[in-house]
């Protein structure tokens, strides 16, 4: 195995806050690597790969190995559900997942919610005991409950200027999201020390308490 670590790096709006982590950590990642448009970027400085993948893809390339590690939110990785080994809450793109609907609502016999995360949203109405119907988005989920699609929806939410500026309310909080730092399993193991040695790095510049073991 080639000793370049493949990194599958979200593109958009974690990338920025990924890349600057990377730095504090101690990494030389060029300053031309953020404005590139190619997809695959040699980085020496850092002994590394990147991969700029479409930020739901991340886990499939790790899964199959064709990244060594990558960096993900927990909503997809939650809602992909691969078989990747979870090393690092890198504390990077806060946000929270929440049931989002009009101030108005109250239950109707047929509910629909919308969402990007249909996985996540039924496993979480099952448990409520709650029967919706859930319709997958691929965006903007904030329109459903405004033209009728939907009478809620699970999205994410951070400053709330989305929900305040379309009318809708946040009404229950069901996960808290953070990106993560995850690894193919075959990899974790035949570049072991590597991958260590990057997690150290960046814990140094994370808060503590941060790791999730990995092995599982
Ligand atoms: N408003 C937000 N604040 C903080 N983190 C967010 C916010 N929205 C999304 N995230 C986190 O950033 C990740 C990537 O979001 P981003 O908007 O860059 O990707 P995307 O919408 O899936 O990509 P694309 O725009 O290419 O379709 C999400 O999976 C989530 O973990
Ligand atoms: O609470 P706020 O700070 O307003 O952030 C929340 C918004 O950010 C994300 O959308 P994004 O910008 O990724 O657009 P999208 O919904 O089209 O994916 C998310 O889906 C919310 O719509």
């Amino acid at each position: 195995m080639s000793d370049i670590l493949k990194v599958a790096m979200p593109k958009g709006r974690i990338y920025k806050k990924a890349s600057k982590l990377f730095r504090e950590a101690g990494l030389d990642i060029p300053e031309d690597v953020d404005d590139t448009r190619r997809l695959v970027i040699e980085v020496p400085e850092a002994g590394m790969e990147f991969i700029m993948a479409k930020p739901v893809d991340v886990p499939t390339y790790v899964e199959y190995g064709v990244a060594d590690i990558g960096i993900v939110g927990k909503d997809v990785l939650l809602e992909e559900d691969r078989d990747v080994y979870e090393l690092l809450n890198l504390g990077i793109a806060q946000c929270r997942m929440s049931v989002i609907g009009l101030p108005d609502w109250k239950a109707g016999i047929q509910q629909r919610v919308a969402t990007k995360y249909p996985r996540i949203a039924s496993q979480y109405f099952r448990e409520q005991g709650q029967q919706v119907e859930v319709i997958k988005l691929n965006g903007s989920i904030e329109l459903a409950p405004l033209i009728g699609l939907a009478d809620r929806i699970v999205d994410l939410v951070e400053t709330g200027q989305t929900l305040r500026e379309n009318g809708l309310v946040e009404m229950t909080e069901i996960l808290d999201i953070t990106s993560r730092l995850i690894a193919n399993r075959v990899s974790y193991r035949m570049k072991n020390a590597r991958i260590q040695a990057l997690c150290d790095a960046l814990q140094s510049v994370i808060p503590s308490g941060n790791e999730v073991s990995a092995g599982r």
